[in-house]
C-alpha cells in the first residue's frame, strides 16, 4: 500500500531532513521539565490555542515533562468590565481588592484553566487543571512593592492588596504526573499563610515553579516576539546586568517587567535557559526546543 503521506504531497527527503534536526533536540530535553508559559495576551486566537496544545501534547508523547502555566490578564479585565469593577495596576501588577481576586479565581481556575485542559484533550493529550492551592503546592505572601514616582524621583511603598509573592512551592503533585501521562496546567491562584485566597502574576508563579522543578527550560509565550530596545528592535540576547538596567531605565515597562524579573530570578534558582517568545507564531514552543533557530530573547547570566 502507498505511504498516504507521499500521495498526499510531503516530500519524503525533507521530511526525513525534518526529523533529522528535530531528534538531536528531542534527546537533549528527554525526561528534563519544559514550563511553558502561556500569556493571556497570547491566547486570544482559537487556532493559536489549538497549535499550543498540540505543541505540549507532543512534548509529553516525545518523553518530555511539560508543565504549562497560564495567563488571562485581559481576560480578567473584560469580566472586571462586564461586572463594573475598575482595576488599577502598580509595576505590572494589579491591584487587587476582595471583589478583584474573587474574579480572579473565577475567570483563571474557571473558564481559562479548563479551556486549555479541554483544548489538550482535543489534541490527544491528558491534562489536569490545578491551581496553586491544589496539594498545598504553592503558597504565598503579600507583596508589596516600591514604586519611584517618574517626576519627583520619590520612592514610595505600594500595598497591592490580595497580591501574593509565592513562598513555598511543594513539588510532589507535579513529580507523580511528571511520571505519569497526565499534564499538568496550572492557574496562578494560590492561599496565603494567613488563609486568604492571593492573585499571583502569572509570569511570577510560572518562576517559582520552574526554580522549584530544576526545568531545563522556562518559555513565556507573549504577544510580543521578544524584549525589544528603545528603537523597537528585538533584543536576541540579554545578559542579566542589561535586563536590570533597561527596567531602571523605563525601556522595558509594564507587564515585560514581572517577565524579566522573574527570568532574572529563574536564572538565580536554576532553571537552565530562559526565552521569552512570540506566542502568536503558530507552534513557538516546538521551533523554540526542536530547530536550530530559537526564536525571541535569551536571558542569560
Ligand atoms: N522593552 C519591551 N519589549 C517588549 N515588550 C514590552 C517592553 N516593555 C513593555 N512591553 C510590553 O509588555 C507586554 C507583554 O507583557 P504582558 O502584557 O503582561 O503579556 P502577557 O499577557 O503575555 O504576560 C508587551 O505587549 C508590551 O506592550
Ligand atoms: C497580580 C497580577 O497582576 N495578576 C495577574 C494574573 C494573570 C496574569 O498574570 O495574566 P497574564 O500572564 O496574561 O498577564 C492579573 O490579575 O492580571
Amino acid at each position: 500500500m502507498t505511504d498516504p503521506r507521499i500521495t498526499s504531497g510531503i516530500d519524503p527527503v525533507l521530511t526525513a531532513q525534518l526529523i533529522a534536526t528535530a531528534l538531536p533536540y528531542m534527546l537533549r530535553y528527554d525526561e528534563k521539565t519544559v514550563v511553558v508559559k502561556f500569556g493571556g495576551n497570547a491566547m486570544g486566537d482559537e487556532e493559536l490555542g489549538k497549535a499550543f496544545a498540540e505543541d505540549i501534547t507532543l512534548l509529553k508523547l516525545a518523553g518530555i515533562n511539560p508543565v504549562v502555566v497560564h495567563g488571562g490578564g485581559p481576560q480578567i479585565n473584560a469580566m472586571l468590565g462586564r461586572l463594573g469593577i475598575k482595576s488599577e495596576w502598580a509595576a505590572g501588577m494589579r491591584i487587587t481588592d476582595k471583589a478583584t481576586v474573587e474574579v480572579v479565581e473565577m475567570v483563571l481556575a474557571g473558564s481559562i484553566n479548563k479551556e486549555i485542559v479541554q483544548t489538550i484533550t482535543e489534541a490527544g493529550g491528558r491534562a489536569i487543571g490545578l491551581t496553586g492551592k491544589d496539594g498545598n503546592m504553592v503558597t504565598v505572601t503579600r507583596l508589596t512593592r516600591k514604586i519611584v514616582d517618574p517626576d519627583s524621583n520619590i520612592e514610595r511603598i505600594v500595598d497591592l492588596g490580595f497580591v501574593g509573592e509565592p513562598k513555598t512551592v511543594r513539588t510532589e503533585v507535579l513529580e507523580v504526573l511528571a511520571k505519569s501521562e497526565i499534564i499538568p496546567v496550572l492557574a496562578p491562584v494560590c492561599a496565603g499563610e494567613d488563609g486568604e485566597t492571593y492573585n499571583v502574576n502569572a509570569d511570577t508563579f510560572a518562576g517559582a515553579i520552574a526554580g522549584a522543578l530544576h526545568a531545563s527550560r522556562l518559555l513565556f509565550l507573549t504577544d510580543v516576539p521578544g524584549v525589544f530596545d528603545k528603537n523597537k528592535h528585538l533584543i536576541k540576547e540579554l545578559t542579566v546586568a542589561e535586563a536590570k538596567a533597561m527596567i531602571a531605565d523605563g525601556t522595558i515597562s509594564g507587564g515585560m517587567i514581572p517577565k524579566v524579573e522573574t527570568c532574572i530570578e529563574a536564572l538565580d534558582r536554576g532553571v537552565e535557559g530562559v526565552v521569552i517568545l512570540d506566542g502568536k507564531t503558530p507552534h513557538a514552543v516546538l521551533l523554540e526546543l526542536f530547530t536550530e533557530h530559537g526564536a525571541g530573547t535569551l536571558i542569560k547570566r
